[in-house]
C-alpha cells in the first residue's frame, strides 16, 4: 500500500512573518498526520524552513532548479545548493514553468536527474490544457512528459515523485472530477509499470484546486496517492483539512 503524501506548493508567496505564523500552524496541526506533509518554499524562505522545520514531521522542498552544477548561469540555483540546505524535494515541470520559461520534456527530464543525482526526490508535474484536453490528447500529452523522465532515469524512476496537474484546474476553481483524474492517473500508473515493480509504486499526485471540500473523494481514488497543493496550502486550516482527508 503506498502511502498518501500532500505537499504544498507556495508559488510566489510568503513572507518571513507569515511563513513563521503559517509553518507553526501546520507543524501543530499536522503532528500525527496519517500522510507524508512537505512544503515547497520559493528559494528564500529554505533556511528559514530549514531552521522552523528542524525535527518535525514536515519536510521541505524548493519548486525548481537548474540543470548546471555551477558556473556563469545568473539567477539559477543549482541542486548542490537546495541539497545543502537540508530539501527533500524539488518540484520540477510545473506548468508555470513550462509556460512561463519554456522549459521542454527534455529540460525537465534532466532537472529529475539532477535533483536525484543530488540525493533528493524530484516531484515531476505532468499536466494537459484545456485546449489539449478538448481535442481528446491528455493520455498523449501526459504520457509524452512522463516519457522524456522515465527514458532518460530508466530504473531511477522510482524515485521520482510523479504530480498529474490539469493545466486548467490550477488555481482556475476548476477541479477535474474524482473519475477525470483517476482515468489519468491510471494511465500514467501503467506506464510506470511496464517500468517494474519499484517504478509501478511511485506516488502519484493530483494537483489543481484542491480544496477542504473535494480532498476526501480525489485521495479516495485507487491511484491518487494524495495531492500537489497550491492555494490552499497558504492557508494553515485548509492545508490541515486536506492532509486529513488522506487515507
Ligand atoms: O502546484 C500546485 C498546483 O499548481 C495547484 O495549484 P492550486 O491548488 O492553487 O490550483
Amino acid at each position: 500500500m503506498r502511502q498518501q503524501f500532500v505537499a504544498g506548493n507556495w508559488k510566489m508567496n510568503g513572507s518571513l512573518a507569515g511563513n513563521a505564523a503559517l509553518l507553526a500552524e501546520v507543524m501543530a496541526g499536522a503532528a500525527q498526520a496519517r500522510c507524508e506533509v512537505a512544503v515547497c518554499v520559493p528559494f528564500p524562505y529554505l533556511a528559514q524552513a530549514q531552521q522552523l522545520l528542524q525535527g518535525s514531521k514536515i519536510a521541505f522542498g524548493a519548486q525548481d532548479c537548474s540543470v548546471h552544477l555551477s558556473g556563469a548561469h545568473t539567477g539559477e540555483v543549482a541542486v548542490g545548493m537546495l541539497q545543502e540546505f537540508g530539501c527533500r524535494y524539488v518540484i520540477v515541470g510545473h506548468s508555470e514553468r513550462r509556460a512561463d520559461h519554456h522549459e521542454s520534456d527534455e529540460q525537465v527530464a534532466e532537472k529529475a536527474q539532477r535533483v536525484i543525482e543530488a540525493g533528493m526526490t524530484p516531484i515531476v508535474c505532468v499536466g494537459e490544457t484545456l485546449e489539449e484536453r478538448e481535442s481528446g490528447q491528455t493520455d498523449a500529452v501526459v504520457l509524452r512528459q512522463l516519457r522524456a523522465v522515465t527514458q532518460r532515469l530508466g530504473e531511477q524512476t522510482s524515485r521520482i515523485v510523479l504530480a498529474y496537474e490539469p493545466v486548467w484546474a490550477i488555481g482556475t476553481g476548476r477541479t477535474a472530477t474524482p473519475e477525470q483524474a483517476q482515468a489519468v492517473h491510471a494511465v500514467l500508473r501503467d506506464h510506470l509499470k511496464t517500468l517494474g515493480e519499484a517504478a509501478g509504486g511511485v506516488q502519484i499526485l493530483y494537483g489543481g484546486s484542491v480544496k477542504p471540500d473535494n480532498a476526501q473523494v480525489l485521495f479516495a481514488q485507487k491511484d491518487i496517492d494524495g495531492g500537489l497543493i497550491g492555494g490552499a496550502s497558504l492557508k494553515a486550516a485548509d492545508f490541515l483539512a486536506i492532509i486529513a482527508a488522506t487515507r
